[in-house]
């Protein structure tokens, strides 16, 4: 089996993207952000309070003849950025992209917090994450991917996401028309849940490579990278009028100010992320302003390659024993 299906950008900064996805019979259609950095596969849903409800598209199992509750089980989230979201646990059919799974857990939110009413256009997230990070209780349940994998024609999933258009998510196939090259493939550290690998530096602009371990998470849940101060201090550095803001809650300069690249390596390849990723968007409509879209990962204890990063590559995600993570040029 394979199965293939749109990552769709949710505004004109590339925040978010989203992917259609059908649950039940007959089908209802949610639009989910696919996120490798956690593993819950959670919906808007009829049990969702119609004031946390702002038109998202909601899963109804009482209207799906396959959907079957799972007694007892609940669940309950906190991501990164703060916002949260919990609620109870049923199964039914699944499918992205023309790739089914018949018994898949589909977690309907009892509540969300704010952020998630506010993000219209956002129906829930889909897990990619290592099934170990999914918080159903007591009996913590399987990713899509987990639970698809031994239907599929290669253990895999891939991700190519693209600035300011649609790109995709590829399940059980790697399409050599997505990619040019030779595809870098390093191991990967499973534990506690995400696709954690260790990249080989860095360099700023046309500046020497750093060879440096960096080791992080690849996200496509993030919006943006988070990598150790040294290094995004070093790049703002070259950046006219850039000061890292508490009042913004990171590093900001002048709309107009010319931005360096920013290239990392995976093993010997490297991978150039263009300024204008990096110029990421104004810190509120029509301001000169403008908020990085490199910032400082300290406090938070890990090292993150969002959006911002993967946009510059095509990324298998190979889900064979024991995993590996792989980064292509486009
Ligand atoms: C440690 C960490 C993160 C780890 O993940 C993280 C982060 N970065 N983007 C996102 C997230 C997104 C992507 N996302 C970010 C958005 C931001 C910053 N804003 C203003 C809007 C309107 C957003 C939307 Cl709609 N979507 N989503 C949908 C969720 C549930 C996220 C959770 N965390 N998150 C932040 C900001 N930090 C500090």
């Amino acid at each position: 089996d394979t199965g293939s299906a749109a990552a769709v950008p949710i505004d004109d900064v590339d925040i978010a993207y989203v992917t259609p996805v059908t649950i039940g019979t007959p089908p209802q259609t949610l639009q989910l952000d696919f996120d490798t950095g956690s593993s819950d596969l959670w919906v808007f849903s009829s049990h969702t309070p119609a004031s946390q409800v702002r038109g998202q598209e909601i899963y109804s199992p009482n209207k799906s003849s396959t959907a079957k509750l799972l007694e007892g089980h609940t669940w309950s989230i906190t991501y990164g950025d703060g916002s949260a979201s919990r609620g109870n646990v049923y199964v039914d059919n699944f499918t992205v992209g023309g790739l089914s799974v018949a018994q898949q857990a589909v977690q309907t939110a009892q509540q969300v917090s704010s952020s998630f009413t506010s993000e219209t256009n956002i129906d829930g997230l889909l897990g990619l994450g290592f099934s170990t990070l999914n918080t159903v209780s007591p009996k913590s349940q399987l990713t899509f991917f987990d639970n698809a994998k031994a239907s599929l024609d290669s253990p895999v999933f891939t991700v190519d996401l693209k600035a300011q258009a649609a790109g995709t998510y590829d399940f059980g196939f790697i399409d050599k028309a997505k990619y040019t090259g030779e595809i870098t493939y390093v191991p990967v550290n499973t534990n506690p849940g995400y696709w954690t690998f260790t990249s080989s530096g860095y360099a700023v602009g046309s500046g020497s490579f750093s060879s440096q371990s960096i080791t992080g998470i690849a996200d496509t849940g993030t919006s943006l990278v988070y990598l150790p101060t040294a290094i995004v201090t070093a790049y703002y550095r070259q950046v006219s009028g850039a000061t890292n803001s508490r009042n913004y809650g990171g590093y900001v300069f002048p709309c107009s100010s010319a931005l360096p690249t920013f290239t990392f390596g995976v093993g010997d390849a490297r991978f150039t992320i263009p300024s204008s990723y990096i110029s990421y968007s104004p810190i509120a409509p029509g301001s000169s302003t403008c908020f990085g879209g490199l910032q400082s990962s300290s406090g938070l204890g890990i090292n993150i390659w969002g959006d911002v990063a993967l946009k510059a590559a095509f990324v298998v995600f190979n889900g064979a024993n024991p995993p590996t993570i792989g980064w292509a040029k486009k």
